[in-house]
């Protein structure tokens, strides 16, 4: 009788999801797969992660460029056209992020990545001059000098075997943002397997596991994982660290009787705690910054800060491997540049005359983009570009899919840099680095790391194809299922 019961209840409420989320998804005037009781279309999403990309790409041909799933009970519409960007992205008001970047406020809390509102306004806003030029150019040396450790690591795999990069550059680019960002050198090209290195790597895969496994989105289920265990026990690590550097400074400070950006030249612009000095001696409305606040603006830099590069770097490389011409290319101009010693460093002027370099990186980043999409949440029902979204809707901008789109870009799988000198067919049909008020704070840091370690290696090594393309595989950061492998041949 009970188990009647139960069957009965139970294919009741199914019914009652379904007509709920069969109604629900007829608000959205694009078109979607039915979704079924309970898990919507989650089901659709169940294929390994090197099939992410291609299951987005044949639903946009099914559904056209602009379409709505639903994963469990959550609506989300994907946007693969820039036509339907033009009110969205330079908006003030649609700015909170999507839920994928929920899985994220454990590690970075209120930051500038995932906060929103009037928070976001204030703090974007003192955290802009970090990335001015004076503040820039104090962590040339720093780039410099852990490149050089990165091309004596890369000395001793070149010898025509496969190398898998992203680990390699993974631990460059962290060594670059933990001293730039935090002022303090954490080696970690030198000590890979420190607690700090294997943590930020640790939360950095359950995040991503999290954002590609729908049912690991759900807390209920994902608490009661050990995945859990193995999160906080990362988190005590990481904020341990950063509460750390972040007590030393300010100790520091305080002993050297320094309580504002104005009371030393040198505190804020010209010394290796430049961006921590700002974050603890900037007023918002009078108010210093809260640690728990500091910290969270560490943590996003150091987040934001690190695997997008290594993305960056390394399919850059991996399209150079199959284009020798555009090495020689880039090689012919750093030759015009340092005429007095090829292999000294170069300074901040030099950079900006990497031109050529500067349009292989833009289309390197055109066709394999670090963040291959964004997320917006609509706090309202409301009708942007066009289309209809429900309060609650998280809004996915693919990036990967619009900068491969053939109306954007002829020939777009072609890898051809020179596409770049003339202007784009639309001003959204680009978006490595996003676009409108929320576009990346950090893309003139990104730019100086990536020019500063592509050219040093393509001053030292030849780059070889691998026969492994990589498996594209995509969350936050766009990576690969089987790394991105090339071979490297010293030069000369
Ligand atoms: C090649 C490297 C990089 C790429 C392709 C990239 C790309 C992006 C993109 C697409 C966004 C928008 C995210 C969104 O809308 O959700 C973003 C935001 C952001 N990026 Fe970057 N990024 C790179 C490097 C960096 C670096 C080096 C830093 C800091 C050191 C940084 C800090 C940030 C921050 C803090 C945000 C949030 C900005 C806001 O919402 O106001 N990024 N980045």
């Amino acid at each position: 009788m009970i188990l009647l019961l139960v069957s009965v209840v139970l294919v009741l409420v199914l019914i009652a999801s379904w007509i709920s989320l069969v109604r629900e998804s007829k608000r959205f005037n694009v078109r979607g797969p039915s979704p079924l009781p309970l898990i919507g279309n989650a089901h659709l999403f169940v294929v390994k992660s090197s099939e992410f990309m291609n299951l987005l790409h044949r639903l946009s041909l099914k559904y056209g460029d602009a379409y709505r799933v639903h994963l469990f009970s959550q609506p989300y519409v994907i946007l693969t056209h820039p036509k339907y960007l033009e009110e969205l992205v330079p908006s003030m008001e649609h700015i909170t992020k999507g839920r994928s970047y929920s899985f994220l406020t454990c590690w970075l809390g209120q930051g500038l990545l995932t906060s929103t509102g009037q928070r976001w306004k204030s703090h974007r806003k003192f955290l802009t001059p970090a990335f001015h030029f004076n503040i820039l150019q104090n962590f040339l040396p720093v780039f410099c000098k852990n490149q050089r450790v990165l091309t004596q690591k890369l000395k001793g795999m070149a010898d025509g075997r496969d190398v898998d990069l992203f680990p390699i550059v993974a631990l460059a680019a962290l060594d670059n943002v933990t001293e730039s960002i935090m002022g303090v050198c954490v080696d970690a090209q030198k000590h890979s397997k420190s607690d700090y290195v294997q943590s930020i790597d640790e939360l950095s895969r359950i995040v991503s596991m999290r954002m590609q496994i729908p049912i690991l989105g759900e807390d209920p289920i994902f608490n009661l994982l050990p995945y859990k265990t193995r999160q906080d026990k990362a988190l005590k690590i990481l904020h341990g660290q950063t509460n750390q550097v972040i007590n030393a400074r300010r100790q520091e400070l305080k002993n050297l009787n320094i309580t504002s950006l104005n009371a030393s030249d040198d505190v804020g612009i010209r010394n290796k705690h430049a961006f921590l000095d700002l974050l603890l001696l900037s007023e918002i409305d009078g108010q210093k910054i809260d640690d728990e606040s500091v910290r969270e603006e560490v943590d996003t830099f150091m987040f934001e800060g690190h695997d997008t590069t290594t993305s960056g770097i390394a399919y850059t490389l991996y399209c150079l491997s199959n284009h020798r011409d555009a090495q020689e290319k880039i090689y012919e101009e750093l030759q015009t540049i340092f005429t007095d010693d090829f292999h000294r460093d170069p300074t901040y002027h030099e950079l900006h005359q990497m031109k050529y370099l500067e349009l292989v990186l833009r289309e390197s980043m055109r066709l394999f983009p670090p963040v291959p999409m964004v997320e917006r949440r609509m706090t309202r029902d409301c009708e942007v570009g066009g289309l209809n979204f429900i309060k609650g809707t998280s809004v996915v901008i693919n990036i990967f899919e619009i900068q491969r789109n053939p109306e954007l870009f002829e020939d777009p799988l072609q890898f051809r840099p020179e596409r770049f000198e003339t202007s784009l067919k639309h001003p959204f049909s680009w978006l490595a680095f996003s676009a409108g008020p929320r576009n990346c704070i950090g893309q003139k840091f990104a730019m100086m790391e990536l020019k500063i370690t592509i050219s040093e290696i393509v001053k030292n090594f030849i780059i070889l194809p691998s026969d492994q393309a990589p498996e594209l595989s995509a969350d936050l950061i766009l990576r690969s299922q089987n790394g991105v492998q090339v071979k490297l041949r010293p030069r000369n």
